[in-house]
């Protein structure tokens, strides 16, 4: 069965020497919260995929943000039976009071802290990844 696939960017911002982490809430479905990502088009590259979907989900472009190309990480899950891989890079919000810009996808968004972060999003894999994103945010904010 064919794998598909997805990128994104795991958004972070640094306010009050916190690091905060961006979720944006899916207007179908569960209404389930993700960082900006999508699936990847035919003959797209997982990073254009991932600038494409950013812009579209929140309005940030490359420039808008400092996007840490060697921070990395992959996801592995069923969507109804089929396997979904998702690659997430980490990026810096340049300008933490910089308005995000939702599309029709998503109703709402929330910047926040590991904890609730890890909470909102639900999942063992995505806690994991925003907790070893957290560290390297730390050592890079
Ligand atoms: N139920 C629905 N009703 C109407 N339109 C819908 C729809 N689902 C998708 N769409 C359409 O698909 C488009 C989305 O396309 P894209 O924007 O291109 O793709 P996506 O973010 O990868 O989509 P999705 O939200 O489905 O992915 P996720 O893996 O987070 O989520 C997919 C599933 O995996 C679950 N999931 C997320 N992360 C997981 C994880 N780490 N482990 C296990 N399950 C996880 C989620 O809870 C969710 O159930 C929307 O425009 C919408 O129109």
């Amino acid at each position: 069965m064919s794998t598909t696939r997805a990128a994104g960017l795991v958004i972070y911002r640094k306010s009050n020497e916190y690091i905060q982490f961006l979720l944006l809430q899916t207007s179908y479905g569960q209404h389930h919260w993700t960082p900006p990502k999508g699936h990847v088009d035919p003959g797209e590259s997982d990073w254009v995929t991932a600038l494409r979907e950013t812009k579209e989900e929140a309005g940030l472009t490359e420039n808008d943000l400092e996007i840490h190309q060697d921070i990395t990480k992959t996801l592995n899950y069923a969507v109804n039976g089929k396997p979904k891989a998702v690659v997430y890079w980490l990026a810096k919000l340049k300008n933490p009071e910089q308005k995000i810009t939702l599309s029709d996808e998503h109703q709402d968004l929330k910047w926040l802290q590991l904890k609730e972060a890890q909470e909102i999003s639900g999942f063992e894999d995505m806690s994991k990844l925003l907790e070893e994103f957290h560290v390297k945010a730390l050592k890079l904010a």
